[in-house]
């Protein structure tokens, strides 16, 4: 066995626990250590190479040409004359592919106390990590403390066929040459909305098929509806099937197996895209080697400081947490920076309100209590709905269908839930946010500032304003 090199901090994962080592670590000698993200392994972690980023980067230009039906409604004759796929794919990786490179390279050479190394690790003791390198060979070190910083991955289906044919998943499909003719997305979440949307706005006919009855099927009752009606018109949405197997067809096209209500059916398409969630990759540490057990639901168990049950390991982001969204894995990180640099003084992370918005069209942004979850919880409250047709600006948009649905404590007058679907949804959420954070009444947050008028933000001011309080 070779020399075990020891570190004050290892660091594993190069995604959001990346950013809690900078210059107040001068004085600590750091491993951080990562495998990769997709088939070619990318330094950066997901929100970066394959998440958040890139698919943002490609909703806006599938906006502006899925434009055009909504121009032609107010009178502005617009075409669509083309949609050049690679040059869309190159403007978006040919700014983030050098990031990801730099990136890489400040952690190669950028700071002397920091080691990065390239490869997969596992725990083998007591804070004691084996770190499998890409060719095989094999490193053991040992640190004080422990950042596990180590994602989720795609989930396969495990069906028939599925190791015969070639399937998407978001790690793949915005890397592909062509735009195929024809495309199922399996799936009902996050990823299947943002990618129908994106896919079909570029001119795929998108079938979406989902086992649940409604797409989007977590967000409140009357946004699933509505999102799941909007998206019908545009893509072929089939629910309550579920996946039965895969064939490859002589063709080159791919045959999709599905039974649903009125028995099976079959899809076959040119590209399957897979979108039916993520799996934390706790299991692939062997986290029992330093006595660390994983959830019943296969998270890393963490506190309110992000420490585990073991004395010096931490752990944050989607490995740790109910959340599988970047904005909460920074908030994590954040903490476990503070904590780090100041042991005696630690800080916990606020997860009291943690907002999502899903960048499909229409755009689904909320935080807080559904109206389902505050029937079944037995909570008092009482709401209002405020459409966005229904205000100036929402006239100039000739918007039909979307609103805000807002829920109240009527005792306290404080916000319970917000949910918005519609254009800018995720901006539009942003103030509720604000009002829930630091406990703001939804009277004062009304009447105790001034609302641009007429801007779109008057749908929820609207909406606070409908809401029936005292
Ligand atoms: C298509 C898509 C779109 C998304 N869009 C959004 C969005 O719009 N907004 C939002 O908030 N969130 C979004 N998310 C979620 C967001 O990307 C994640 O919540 C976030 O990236 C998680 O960060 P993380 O640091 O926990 O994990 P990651 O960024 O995945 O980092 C984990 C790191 O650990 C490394 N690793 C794993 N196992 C090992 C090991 N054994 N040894 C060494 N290294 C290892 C990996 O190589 C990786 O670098 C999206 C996700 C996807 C898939
Ligand atoms: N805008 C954003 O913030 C954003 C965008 C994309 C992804 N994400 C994050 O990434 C995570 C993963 O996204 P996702 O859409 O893959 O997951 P998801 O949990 O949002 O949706 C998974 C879907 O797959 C279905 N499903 C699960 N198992 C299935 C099976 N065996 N067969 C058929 N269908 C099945 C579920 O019913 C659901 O409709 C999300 O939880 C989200 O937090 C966030």
């Amino acid at each position: 066995m070779g020399i075990v090199r020891h570190f004050d901090i290892c660091v594993i994962g190069s995604g959001s626990g990346n950013s809690i080592i900078d210059e107040r670590f001068a004085d600590r000698q750091v491993a951080i250590i990562d495998a990769g993200v997709g088939p070619d392994k990318l330094f950066g972690g997901t929100c970066l190479n394959l998440g958040c980023i890139p698919t943002k980067m490609y909703v806006h230009p599938a906006d502006l040409a899925a434009s055009v039906q909504h121009a032609r409604d107010l009178g502005i004759d617009l075409t669509l004359d083309g949609v050049h796929w690679r040059a869309v794919r190159d403007r978006i990786f040919g700014r983030i592919d050098p990031i990801t490179e730099a990136g890489r390279q400040w952690r190669t050479t950028g700071m002397p106390n920091v080691t990065l190394l390239q490869g997969r690790a596992h725990f083998s003791g007591l804070r004691r990590l084996t770190v499998v390198a890409e060719d095989g060979s094999t490193e053991d070190i040992t640190a004080d403390q422990v950042v596990i910083a180590a994602g989720s991955r795609v989930r396969r289906p495990d069906v028939p066929g599925a190791e015969e044919v070639t399937l998407h998943s978001s790690d793949t499909v915005m890397r592909i040459d062509e735009l195929p003719r024809r495309m199922v997305i399996l799936g009902g979440g996050f990823v299947a909305a943002e990618f129908a949307h994106l896919f079909s706005a570029f001119g795929v006919e998108v079938t979406v098929v989902s086992r649940s009855g409604a797409l989007l099927r977590r967000e409140d009752e009357d946004v699933s509806r509505r999102f799941t009606q909007s998206l019908s018109e545009r893509c072929t949405v089939r629910l309550k099937e579920h996946l039965e197997s895969f064939e490859q067809l002589e063709d080159g096209r791919i045959r999709v197996n599905t039974v649903g209500p009125s028995g099976p059916a079959s899809y076959d398409t040119d590209l399957v895209l897979t979108a039916i969630g993520r799996t934390r990759n706790g299991d692939t540490l062997a986290t029992e080697a330093t006595g660390l057990e994983l959830a019943a639901d296969g998270r890393i168990p963490v506190d309110k400081y992000q420490r585990t049950p073991v004395q010096g390991i931490w752990a944050l982001g989607d490995v740790s947490s109910e959340h599988l969204l970047k904005h909460v894995a920074n908030a994590e990180a954040r903490t476990v920076q503070h904590n780090l640099l100041s042991p005696h003084h630690p800080v916990a992370t606020d997860h009291r309100y943690v907002p999502h918005a899903v960048f499909g069209s229409p755009q689904v942004a909320a935080v807080g209590l559904t109206e389902q979850a505050a029937r079944a919880l037995g909570i008092t409250y009482v709401s209002a709905v405020q459409q966005y047709g229904d205000v100036a600006y929402g006239w100039a948009m000739e918007d039909t269908g979307h609103f805000c649905k807002l829920l109240a404590d009527p005792v306290t007058g404080h916000l319970l839930g917000a949910h918005i679907i519609g254009p800018e949804a995720s901006i539009l959420i942003q103030p509720v946010l604000q009002a829930m954070s630091f406990g703001l009444d939804v009277r004062a947050m009304a009447r105790g500032q001034y609302w641009i008028h007429p801007a779109l933000t008057e749908v929820l001011e609207n909406a606070l304003l409908a809401l029936p309080l005292d």
